[in-house]
């Protein structure tokens, strides 16, 4: 996959819903219902991080919630890449980029957004061809007055911001020209998942994909 298609695929599905939620699950059982409840509730593309044991598991059985698209999170090597397209990964999220990351989603014809958080990171990723990222972790790297004034040199480079992002402070963000939709984990609520409050996180969700800047 080249860096252009993998770009324009970000692209799309950034623009399916202001918030892609940031998914950390313990335990298996809850992926079927917690996919469900954030398509149900207008977020219908899922960041699921490979920070748990049950994480790639809980890709594939997300996969088989009609209406989502499911990417996995926290690539951090070739080896992540490459076990999150077997798993059925549509896409991968990743904290920072280095070239082998890089190489590897190409290869692997697997779309990654990649972190950045400064301008020499933009520029690295602009220099291989992307023009989407993420910008991690957002609000302690100047939140979006940064991201405002990196428009002024980089009006081609594309963010979604992610991290300390939230429905109080979301709008900031996507009121920014070079904003495509923010990443955040609150619609995931632990205790809302370990409740099994299905019905409140698809209200979370449905309150996040209302999200304007
Ligand atoms: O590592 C954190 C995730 O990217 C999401 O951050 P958050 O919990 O501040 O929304
Ligand atoms: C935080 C982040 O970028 C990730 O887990 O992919």
């Amino acid at each position: 996959m080249t860096p252009k298609d993998a770009s324009a695929f970000a692209k799309e599905i950034c623009g399916l819903a202001p918030v892609v939620p940031v998914i950390v699950v313990d335990d298996l059982a809850h992926a079927v219902p917690l996919a469900t409840a954030l398509v149900a509730g207008g977020l219908p593309v899922l960041e699921v991080t490979l920070r748990t044991p049950v994480a790639l598991d809980v890709v594939k059985a997300m996969k088989q919630v009609s209406g989502g698209i499911v990417g996995a999170g926290t690539l951090l090597t070739p080896d992540d890449v490459r076990a999150a397209k077997e798993a059925g990964a549509e896409f991968g999220v990743s904290p920072g980029v280095t070239d082998e990351l890089l190489d590897a989603c190409e290869e692997a014809e697997l779309p990654l957004l990649g972190g950045t958080a400064t301008i020499s990171e933009a520029m690295f990723m602009l220099s291989r061809g992307y023009d989407v990222a993420k910008f991690f972790p957002a609000e302690v790297n100047g939140g979006a007055p940064a991201l405002k004034a990196f428009n002024g040199p980089l009006p081609q480079m594309n963010y979604c911001p992610t991290g300390g992002v939230s429905p109080k402070n979301a709008a900031s963000y996507l009121s920014l020209p070079n904003v495509m939709c923010v990443g955040g984990s609150w619609v995931c609520d632990k205790a809302l998942m370990a409740g099994g409050k299905w019905d409140e996180i698809e209200a979370l969700a449905r309150e996040a994909s209302k999200l304007k800047g």
